[in-house]
């Protein structure tokens, strides 16, 4: 399992709100490894987690996953890579209401055709491994926000993914339980072997990566010198 991006540009809004989001954005990631992906506000790491996670397509450039280009697939094919292939953590948690926390897990699952009997014990331990044990039969609606997003990253890692995105995975959380979540992603990342990229300010999560990806270093210059 390898990820690639290279070359990549997406310009995001219209008219007079229209940013270039990345630009000639060039990158590739280990398996096995966390990679932090830092810099600041606005630098493009949520848009780089997008484009990564076929969730939006670049303007130009490929992201090669296991030497395929994501960007060249159909919809259909993307749609297929995204339940598949891929896990998410992002900050909202994405959760569907009126579903408890086990049922979140068992829900996503269900989408690729397994059966969710089979995978019930397996939800439940990666519940219980994010401190979760007790709140099984909790609904979105009764859960903090770090709940939530502990929920999401339980969910991601139900289906042993190839690649794990994660956005700001200890922004509603204290201390201690940053430390557990991303020893629990680093854990994660080493036995699946997934490339794993999470996006963040905060130094627990740098201090336990494997790597660091600078925003900031790789955009390419924005005015090119004419000799
Ligand atoms: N829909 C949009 N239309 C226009 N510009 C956008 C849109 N979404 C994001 N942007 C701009 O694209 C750039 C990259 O945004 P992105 O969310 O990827 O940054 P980020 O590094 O994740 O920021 P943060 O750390 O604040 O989450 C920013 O300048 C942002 O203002």
């Amino acid at each position: 399992m390898s990820l690639h991006l290279h070359d990549i540009t997406v310009t995001l809004g219209q008219g007079d709100s229209r940013t270039t989001a990345l630009s000639s954005f060039t990158a590739a990631f280990e398996p096995g490894a966390l990679t932090a992906l830092v810099g600041p506000s606005g630098s493009g790491k949520s848009t780089l987690l997008a484009v990564a996670g076929a969730l939006l397509r670049p303007d130009s450039g490929q992201v090669l996953l296991n030497g395929a280009d994501l960007a060249a697939l159909t919809d259909r094919e993307r749609a297929r890579t995204r339940r598949e292939r891929i896990g998410y953590m992002f900050q909202s948690g994405n959760l569907l209401t009126g579903l408890t926390a086990e049922e979140q897990l068992l829900a996503a699952a269900s989408l690729t055709g397994r059966p969710s009997r089979s995978l019930r014990p397996r939800a439940r331990d990666l519940l219980a491994e994010v401190g979760l044990a007790h709140r099984l039969t909790h609904r979105p609606d009764q859960l903090s926000g770090g709940e939530r997003q502990r929920i999401a990253l339980a969910r991601a890692l139900l289906l042993q993914p190839e690649l794990l995105l994660v956005d700001e995975p200890t922004a509603a959380v204290d201390r201690t339980r940053a430390e557990d979540l991303t020893a629990l992603i680093a854990r994660t990342t080493r036995q699946y072997g997934c490339v794993t990229v999470v996006a963040t300010h905060d130094p627990v999560v740098t201090g336990m990566a494997d790597a660091t990806l600078d925003m900031l270093d790789r955009a390419a210059p924005r005015t090119a010198a004419v000799g």
